[in-house]
């Protein structure tokens, strides 16, 4: 796929990613639900001059999870440690930190579910009591001796939510899944960071590349980067509806902001295979890629573009689907069109 429309961070990035990310929560867009009661939270727990309870943050890649655990160290006029999981090798790198930690910080743990076990049981004591045993010595003479750690807020992120254990996701207070941003939320997010980078633009430019942003953050900051190049270069440097669809018609993002693979993958399953029903295997040998990206990069945002269908019998196109490719389906009666269960998944 292109790495414009990558959810994840590219190389080199982070910088561009640091000048418009929102620093508290009023600044922060959208995510209504997530923002009321992170803010019941923090405010109650200052009142009370206690750390709130431990955060969880879940949500597919780009969509402001970082940024929250920033905002909550910020709101509460505490320090944060920022660490991630694949990082804490041994328990004592973790039993080092936890340690180190001052009253009241937050502990950001980014990729939570990829902790090693020993230091996730650690962990848990840690969240839990506010101390940790550290085990000093090998075999029958090893001994554990108990550590104090002053009161912390824990505040973890992942995009796989389904891949923590029951008492990590237990010793989590407070919970919150980030959904993928509309259109309109988008279409503020870019005029904030148009504000910030000093991009003028126009509704209708912001509107635009909201619309090809696949709900994510990330990537309508990443476009509106790319557009602003176009339109320094290319035209008077103002981002309007022209520039901004010449623009992203260089980039190869189309109408809906589907990529290269995402569109071969649909054309492939109405042309090659009439809209379907098809396996995932075959759909992926047919587009030459793996059965794991078409399923995990290509599927979720086409599925949720409302142009294909996870069925128990396969994949198939919706009426969307063909319209989307200019194409017509078959009026048959056999073709694949999809008219069943919206939301039927493969076993
Ligand atoms: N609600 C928001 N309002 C404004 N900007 C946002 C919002 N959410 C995310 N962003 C922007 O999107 C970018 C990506 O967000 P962030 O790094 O927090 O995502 P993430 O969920 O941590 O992603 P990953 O899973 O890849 O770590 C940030 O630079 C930030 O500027
Ligand atoms: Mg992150």
């Amino acid at each position: 796929m292109t790495d414009d429309l990558s959810p994840f961070v590219g190389d080199g990035e982070l910088d561009a990613e640091a000048s418009v990310r929102p620093r508290r929560l009023s600044d922060f867009i959208a995510q209504h639900r997530v923002r009321d009661q992170l803010e019941l939270l923090l405010k109650a727990s200052m009142g009370r001059g206690t750390p709130p309870d431990h955060i969880l943050l879940s949500g597919p890649p780009g969509l402001g999870k970082t940024t929250l655990a920033n905002i909550v160290a910020a709101e509460l006029g505490t320090g944060i440690r920022t660490t991630s999981g694949p990082v804490i090798e041994r328990s004592g790198d973790l039993a080092a930190i936890l340690t180190g930690l001052a009253p009241g910080d937050v502990l950001f743990i980014d990729e939570i579910h990829r902790i090693a076990k020993p230091a996730e049981e650690l962990l848990y004591s840690a969240m839990e009591d506010f101390r940790v045993d550290v085990v000093v010595g090998k075999g029958p003479g090893a001994t554990a001796i108990p550590l104090d750690v002053e009161p912390f807020t824990l505040v973890g992120a992942t995009t796989r939510a389904g891949l923590l254990t029951g008492p990590m996701r237990d010793r989590f207070g407070f919970v919150a899944h980030l959904d993928f941003y509309s259109p309109a939320d988008l279409d503020a997010l870019l005029h904030r960071s148009a504000r910030i980078l000093g991009v003028p633009i126009t509704p209708e430019g912001a509107a635009e590349i909201a619309g090809r942003s696949r709900g994510t953050p990330r990537i309508a900051n990443r476009l509106l980067r790319r557009v602003r190049d176009f339109a320094e270069v290319r035209a008077d440097g103002t981002v309007t509806d022209a520039v901004a669809k010449a623009a992203l018609q260089v980039y190869d993002v189309d109408a809906l902001g589907l990529d290269r693979l995402d569109r071969a993958v649909l054309r492939a399953l109405i042309e090659s295979f009439k809209g379907g029903p098809v396996g995932l295997s075959t759909l992926a040998v047919a587009v030459g890629e793996q059965a794991d990206t078409v399923e995990e990069v290509c599927e979720p945002f086409l599925v949720r573009a409302g142009l294909l269908a996870r069925t128990p019998r396969g994949r198939v196109a919706t009426e969307a689907g063909w319209a989307h490719l200019g194409k017509t389906p078959p009026q048959d009666g056999r073709s694949g069109v999809f008219q069943g269960d919206l939301f039927a998944r493969d076993a």
